[in-house]
């Protein structure tokens, strides 16, 4: 199971559903990135784009690439807190106070079980990032 779940976490990082994600600021505060602070005033609009931001090479080794893998083992798990599908990482919870998806849990669990369950008719399948070929029907 721990390779499904990387694989739908991958495929959440590599195409996220909801692309762009609005909020408002609660307070004045800086937001930082690698390389840039903006002083953020209390009120003001702001809207992430999560294609780009899932795409940063700082924390995804080759971002462009498919890499169903990548979210398995010790270092896998890490990059969780950088995973941003649901307006929040996915090692955060939806709470009272945090306004991120409350089917957050349910959405890679229930996709990890459709994924494992078709995997099952297959012996053997091979593809790339593009395409998916089932070599051997499963008897
Ligand atoms: C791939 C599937 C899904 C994606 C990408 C997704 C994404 C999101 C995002 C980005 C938000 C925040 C929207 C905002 O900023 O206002 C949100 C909120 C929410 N989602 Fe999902 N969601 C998914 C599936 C689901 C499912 C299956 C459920 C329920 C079973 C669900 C329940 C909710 C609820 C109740 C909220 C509102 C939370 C709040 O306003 O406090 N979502 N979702």
């Amino acid at each position: 199971m721990p390779n499904i779940r990387s694989l739908v976490w991958e495929t959440l990082r590599f195409k996220p559903p909801v692309p762009t994600q609005y909020s408002r600021a609660r307070k004045d505060f800086r937001l930082s990135s690698h390389d840039a602070s903006f002083e953020i005033k209390k009120g003001e609009l702001l809207c992430g784009y999560l294609p780009l931001v899932m795409r940063d090479p700082v924390i995804f080794n080759d971002p462009d690439t498919f890499q169903p893998d990548r979210f398995v083992g010790e270092k896998g798990t890490e990059l969780l807190k950088y995973l941003y599908w649901s307006n929040g990482p996915e090692t955060g919870d939806p709470t009272a106070t945090n306004k991120q998806c409350m089917g957050k849990d349910y959405v890679t669990l229930s996709a990890s079980m459709l994924v494992a369950y078709l995997l099952r008719r297959y012996d053997s399948i091979s593809g790339d990032f593009t395409t998916i070929t089932a070599l051997d029907v499963a008897k």
